[in-house]
């Protein structure tokens, strides 16, 4: 479990003793210095390190990085909000503790998340992890709830530093095929020893759909825990690469044409050990909660793709066909859908059960992407909103007039149509408060003016190499 507790100056109780003991065990283990890496609005990890010994002083007092980079685009411009933008201030990163793990990618380092605070000690309202915390603790407050999350990561490996920054896959098997899987058996065996010695729980890893492309599930925790979870994965699975002379990209689109890489968010509700999705007497098991709470994230998905797929680049994945699940529908076990009911198989429903959002990439802040997903559920819940009819099959097949008929629709075809949906969305808005909101909607206008009149080719060369 995450701590939900704010950090302080001078350390939340026990850090200090704590960081004391855990930097002296990674010092004896060779470990030199500590990554300390949050995820900016634009979905790029952002990081400062600092030497193992220092891990203490971090836990007490926090180190210090500007506020600026909330407003940074992946090409590393800065945009400004009334708020954030400025060149002046300074924020304090503390270290989250509970998930400081040495690095086995990338021995000598260790690696931990943090929350940031204002060097007054409070909250700083742009940090997205803190958003997040927040979020988790209302549900439990209000609602009773806790969640279980998981977000899949897919990702292109590529040859190492080729000429022009071209994408040409490390591996030339077909989809799925055990020829890919033996091409790059190597890379993925060092990949799955370094996960379980960082104690990260492996579900699946396998060749995917695309050229050079392979995913990876990871078992469920809290959505904080998650979302840490999802940056240190990459952060393992690019630092494992490196080793073997691949380059990795998470880019949604790493071509223009065809399928991208997806990072669909798997979520259950919960409440006193009992899964809401499962044992229900609503449609396939889900409770009246769990269908009101898939009709809440259904309903605002629209809003929800200008924090789920913030990049230009995630508009080339984003198409229909192509698994990306583009239309506000719902159904079991649909691939096109962009809200899958996961029943999971029969016997390990109660734990399993869960729901899938599929129109989310690696863009995107894992952070802000699970505030906004679990605060329109959670509005779902609340205002006891129906489940419409569920859909079979691929919707762009279904005749326009039927799927219109039925409340389907297409989600935004670009950026800035899913930012004007953002802006309307005051329930999203809200939740991640009006600094973020506000460096949300200006980070995502600085990068649709980024690409201004490129072609497809070049905008997906534009972010290739930045996720
Ligand atoms: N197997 C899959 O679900 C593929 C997903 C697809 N690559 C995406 O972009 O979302």
């Amino acid at each position: 479990m995450t701590t939900l507790a704010d950090p302080v100056p001078g350390g939340r109780p026990g850090d200090v003793e704590r960081a004391t003991a855990l930097g002296g065990e990674l010092s004896g283990r060779g470990v030199h210095g500590v990554v300390l890496s949050y995820v900016d609005t634009a979905g790029v990890c952002r990081v400062k390190t600092i030497p193992t010994a220092k891990l203490a002083s971090a836990a007490a007092w926090g180190v210090g990085m500007s506020p600026v980079f909330d407003t940074f685009l992946a090409n590393d411009s800065i945009v400004a909000t009334d708020v954030l933008g400025s060149p002046d201030g300074d924020l304090r990163l503390y270290p989250d503790l509970d998930q400081l793990v040495a690095l086995a990618g990338q021995p000598g380092w260790a690696w931990a998340p943090v929350d940031r605070i204002t060097q007054e000690g409070e909250r700083h309202p742009g940090c997205s992890r803190t958003a997040l915390r927040r979020i988790v603790a209302e549900a439990a407050e209000r609602h009773g709830l806790s969640f279980r999350a998981g977000i899949e990561i897919e990702w292109s490996v590529g040859q190492g530093a080729v000429e022009g920054g071209e994408f040409v896959p490390a591996a030339t098997g077909p989809a799925y095929s055990a020829t890919r899987q033996v091409e790059l058996s190597a890379y993925t065996a060092d990949l799955l020893a370094a996960l379980a010695a960082q104690g990260v729980e492996v579900e699946q890893l396998h060749p995917e759909y695309a050229a050079g492309q392979f995913e990876i599930s990871v078992g469920a925790l809290d959505p904080v825990a998650a979302a840490d979870r999802s940056v240190l994965v990459r952060q393992t699975i690019r630092a494992v690469a490196g080793r073997h002379g691949y380059a990795v990209s998470f880019a949604p689109a790493v071509l223009a044409q065809g399928v991208g890489n997806g990072g669909h968010i798997h979520l259950s509700a919960w409440r006193e050990g009992v899964n809401l999705h499962s044992g229900g007497a609503g449609r396939y098991g889900m409770t009246a909660e769990a269908e009101s709470f898939a009709a809440g994230i259904l309903r605002r998905l629209p809003a929800l793709t200008a924090v789920t797929a913030p990049s230009p680049a995630s508009y080339l994945r984003l198409k229909p066909s192509q698994w990306a699940g583009v239309f506000t529908a719902w159904g079991r076990e649909t691939r096109e859908a962009a809200v899958r009911i996961v029943t999971g198989t029969a016997g390990l429903r109660e734990q399993a059960a869960n729901l899938e959002v599929k129109p989310v990439d690696l863009a995107a802040n894992p952070y802000l992407a699970l505030t906004c997903v679990i605060a329109a559920g959670l509005d779902g819940l609340s205002s006891n909103t129906p489940l419409p009819e569920e859909i079979t099959g691929d919707p762009a097949r279904l005749d326009p007039a039927d799927t219109a008929a039925r409340g389907v629709r297409r989600l935004p075809a670009s950026l800035p149509e899913a930012v004007e949906e953002f802006r309307k969305d005051e329930r999203l808005r809200a939740a991640l408060g009006p600094v973020l909101a506000d460096a949300v909607i200006a980070v995502r206008q600085g990068e649709s003016e980024a690409v201004e009149g490129l072609d497809d080719e070049r905008v997906a060369a534009a972010y290739r190499w930045k996720y």
